[in-house]
């Protein structure tokens, strides 16, 4: 853009913080989390969360069954919010800026943090209709030929394009469970979020609908904030630059992924990586 004196002004971004995130080169921090609890009625469910989870990498949750990732993970575009007993203190802020703010539009936050369940969930609709229903109801799309090309690009980049080409007018719910999940990451990017989260993605797949999908995560980290709950330490260590472990709704500790698999710093996550409990 050229100023009112004819100066050419530099309007990209800039990164906001220092380079300093071991585990991630040149990371900015996307998301950062000062101390969240989350209480369902009298359960205390979440304690003093505190974490940044940075730009452009894969953060894995990992830690037993009812620690809380998934809990925290909701709180990252306030999925909690629906749930009438859940009670969230703390504050969560993406670039910066607090999401729990009550000027906050929640649908246009849940547009920029998309997420992924455990079990695909396509719309009872055809393929087509499954992307392009984001874009419409955003209105990210000029006209007709604008909105075809943001589903191919997306069911592109969701590495599924080549698999249905020939049949975006069936069913989304005719595919296999595999191509289902990536149709639904496909419905997931077509809005264009920042981050993308993940509840176990590969919990009702096969090893090789699994493997795609990891495939696929490593592709989308460069260009989306991939935060992924997972059960599977394997996966965790296989996608993921960095890993925080939770243990009965506390973070024990949160570092690079091969630091957390080789030399953790406390003694729960060593039995927890170890197999001890679990
Ligand atoms: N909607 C809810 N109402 C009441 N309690 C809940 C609700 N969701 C979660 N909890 C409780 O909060 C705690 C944390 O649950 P959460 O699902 O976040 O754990 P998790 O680590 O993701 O578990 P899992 O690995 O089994 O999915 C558990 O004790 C759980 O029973």
């Amino acid at each position: 853009m050229v100023n009112n004196n004819g100066d050419v002004m530099d309007l990209s971004v800039k990164p906001t913080a220092a380079p300093s995130i071991p585990g991630v080169n040149q990371a900015k921090t996307k998301i950062t989390a000062d101390r969240v609890n989350v209480y369902y009625g009298e359960k205390h469910a979440l304690k003093d969360v505190s974490i940044e989870i940075p730009e452009r990498a894969v953060m894995a949750f990992i830690g037993p069954s009812g620690c809380g990732k998934s809990t925290f993970l909701r709180c990252i575009n306030r999925m909690n919010d629906t749930i009438s007993i859940a009670k969230i203190q703390g504050r969560i802020d993406i670039d910066g800026h607090d999401i729990y703010d009550p000027s906050l539009d929640v649908v246009q936050l849940r547009a920029r943090v998309g997420m992924v369940f455990q079990k695909p969930n396509p719309f009872p609709k055809s393929i087509f209709e499954n992307v392009a229903y984001g874009p419409r109801i955003h209105g990210l799309a000029n006209d007709k030929t604008d909105l075809e090309e943001i589903v191919v690009s997306s069911l592109r980049k969701a590495g599924l394009f080549e698999e249905v080409k020939d049949r975006l007018l069936d069913s989304g719910t005719g595919l296999s469970g595999g191509q289902q999940q990536r149709l639904c990451i496909a419905r997931a990017i077509a809005v264009s979020p920042e981050i993308i989260l993940m509840d176990e993605p590969c919990s009702a797949l096969d090893p090789i609908a699994s493997a795609k999908i990891e495939e696929l995560i490593a592709d989308l980290r460069q260009n989306f904030t991939i935060v992924i709950v997972t059960h599977s330490m394997q996966q965790a260590a296989r996608v993921s630059q960095r890993t925080a472990f939770f243990h009965l709704g506390v973070l024990v500790e949160e570092g690079p992924t091969d630091e957390i698999f080789t030399k953790p710093r406390e003694q729960r996550t060593q039995d927890y990586i170890t197999g001890r409990f679990g």
